[in-house]
């Protein structure tokens, strides 16, 4: 394609679509590390984020961000969430005025609880705003495995021209005009995939697995649709797809906290611990004000929200669930 691509955040999940991108169109990835620059450049790859993994030759880095955007025709965001809003006020007056806005991450502001489309619009008003979201977890995709994905916009034009820049071989990328259900599907499972950690940490079932994700995908799939997006989106790969692939998989970052917290660890000795972004433990709080806000009840988000404020263990937490009767199976409880 002879759309020009400038990607900003050099981590696991912006180093891998990059690496995707990379086989369709020319692409620059920005990290603010120069020795990730320097190693992607010389060495194709990123070995803090991605192990062994070998990334396209087409592939450059930069440090240099107004570089990377001046000439963009369409800029892919895969900064965490509590850092998104920085970076794209130091790039704002370098990026072309109609220049489609993409974001990749899973979180929500914290002070404004804004998703990070709603923050790209607060920023950068007038530009068409996307995201890509789905079941895809960084390293299995770099191994070369199959996956789908879903790109969301409401401009149906572009939403066609980014399916063919993001899809290739084994990577297949669906379209999807509903751009908050989506968007809310990838921040909302985080949290669930805590929960579902917390289990596992404690030896919990595949019975007991299989309850948590489908509670968890009933209480998301409410706030969800409250907050605008579709009932059917979180039915699909940024809903259901997304559930399953973070509550089931190993290297899940947010599984792995629930995992810790479980073995009664506090979530800052386990944040010191880990140098990758677990957005569900970052956003859990802006989701229960969001919760709050639209008369939403989410009892499973509520208690992973009280276990990572230290109100609670782990441990106490799984005995409550068990003396709660249950109700009927579409009400909430
Ligand atoms: N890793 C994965 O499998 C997937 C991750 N995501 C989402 O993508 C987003 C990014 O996640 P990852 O790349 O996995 O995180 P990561 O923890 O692997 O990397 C984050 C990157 O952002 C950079 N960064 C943070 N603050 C920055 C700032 N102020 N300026 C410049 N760079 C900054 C860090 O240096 C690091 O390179 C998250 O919202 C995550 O939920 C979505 C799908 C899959
Ligand atoms: O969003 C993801 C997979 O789709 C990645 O999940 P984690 O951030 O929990 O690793």
């Amino acid at each position: 394609m002879n759309l020009k691509v400038g990607l900003l955040g050099g981590g696991s999940w912006g180093t891998t679509v990059a690496s995707l991108v990379a086989r369709n169109a020319p692409i620059t990835l920005w990290a603010r590390n120069a020795d990730t620059v320097t190693e992607i450049n010389q060495q194709h790859r990123n070995s803090k984020y991605l192990g062994d993994a070998t990334l396209p030759e087409r592939l450059r880095a930069s440090t240099d961000i107004q570089e990377t955007v001046a000439d963009a025709d369409v800029v892919v965001m895969a900064i965490p969430s509590q850092n998104f809003r920085l970076v794209l006020e130091e790039v704002k007056q370098h990026v072309r005025p109609w220049v489609p806005i993409v974001s990749l991450t899973k979180g929500l502001e914290l002070d404004t609880r804004m998703r990070m489309t709603e923050v790209i619009n607060d920023v950068l008003p007038g530009h068409p705003v996307g995201v890509l979201t789905g079941p895809n977890l960084a390293r299995e995709i770099m191994a070369g495995q199959a996956a789908a994905s879903v790109i969301a916009m409401a401009d149906k034009v572009i939403l066609a021209e980014l399916q063919k820049l993001f899809k290739s071989g084994l990577f297949r990328v669906y379209t999807n005009d509903d751009v908050v259900g989506c968007e809310l599907g990838g921040v909302l499972k985080n949290i669930i995939a805590i929960a579902v950690g917390m289990g596992d940490g404690q030896g919990a079932g595949d019975n007991t697995r299989a309850a948590l994700i489908t509670r968890g995908l009933a209480e998301v799939t409410r706030l969800g649709v409250a907050m605008g997006g579709r009932p059917e989106t979180f039915a699909g790969l940024a809903g259901m797809g997304d559930m399953i692939a973070t509550c089931t998989s190993p290297q899940s970052r947010n599984r792995h906290v629930g995992i810790e917290l479980a073995q009664g660890r506090t979530m800052e000795a386990i944040a010191a611990d880990m140098f990758m972004v677990a957005e569900g433990a970052k956003s859990a709080p802006a989701v229960m004000a969001l919760a709050e806000e639209f008369g939403v009840e989410m009892p499973i988000a509520r208690d992973v929200y009280r276990v990572l404020n230290g109100e609670c263990t782990a441990r106490g937490i799984y005995k409550g669930l068990l003396r709660v009767d249950p109700g009927a199976e579409h009400e909430p409880g």
